[in-house]
């Protein structure tokens, strides 16, 4: 039996460790795999040092993609292999949307150029839930959260936003979008609603 990926992307303070949590907690996933990246294994841990450093933004695509790489090997395959939901706080995603922000000045398409170093040997998730809000809204929710000043932060998020939708724009069959800057009770049933489907399908 082959199991099922859902990944759950947005930009920071998007609100998806909050949702993680509440899946977490409840008992339909009970059995469920969590997983996350950066993952905790030593390659995220260095993912990590590259972040809180100066690290030019393609050697830290490459800790990124090589963090994924790993992840995938020993945790998504066998996962899937043994018909699991897995469900994984960012993935690929993450990586067209940001650092398709971050390698702007080194390529023409970055998105599309990070998109391609994946091809041949990543998982394309099942579901992609894609927890979009303004990134004013998601900032302020973050309070002291980051180094970076707040019109850094939100010029770079601007565009990570923009990308995710475009992403959601190629895939529709693959992303759902939720409206973040809501309720955390209607978006906890969003949420529910989207990987029910996925389960039963
Ligand atoms: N629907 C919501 N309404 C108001 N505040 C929220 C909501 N969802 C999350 N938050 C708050 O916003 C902040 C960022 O949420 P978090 O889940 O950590 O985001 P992410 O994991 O995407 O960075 C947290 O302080 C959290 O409590
Ligand atoms: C997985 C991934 C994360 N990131 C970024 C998003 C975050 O700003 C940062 C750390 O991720 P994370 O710890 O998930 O941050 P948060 O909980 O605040 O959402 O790394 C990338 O730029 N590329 C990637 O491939």
């Amino acid at each position: 039996m082959k199991g099922k990926l859902i990944t759950l992307e947005g930009i920071d303070g998007s609100g998806k460790s909050t949702i993680t949590r509440f899946l977490n907690s409840h008992p339909s996933f009970s059995n469920a795999v969590f997983t996350r990246e950066p993952t905790t294994s030593w390659i995220g841990d260095a993912v990590y040092k590259a972040i809180e450093s100066n690290t030019d933004h393609l050697a830290e695509l490459m800790l990124f993609t090589a963090d994924h790489a790993n992840h995938i090997a020993t945790l998504i395959r066998p996962a899937l292999e043994e018909g699991k939901i897995i469900i994984s706080d960012r993935y690929s995603d993450s990586r067209y949307a940001y650092q398709g922000v971050t390698l702007r000045e080194k390529f023409d398409e970055p998105m599309e150029w990070v998109q391609q170093i994946h091809e041949g040997w990543t998982v394309v998730p099942d579901l992609t839930i894609l927890f979009d809000i303004d990134p004013e809204i998601a900032v302020r929710r973050c309070g002291k959260r980051g180094e970076q000043t707040k019109f850094e932060k939100i010029e770079l998020l601007n565009g990570v936003r923009k990308n995710y939708l475009r992403l959601a724009e190629k895939e529709p069959e693959r992303f759902v979008i939720i409206d973040t800057d809501r309720d955390l009770k209607e978006i906890e049933n969003d949420v529910l609603q989207a990987i029910t489907s996925i389960m039963e399908s």
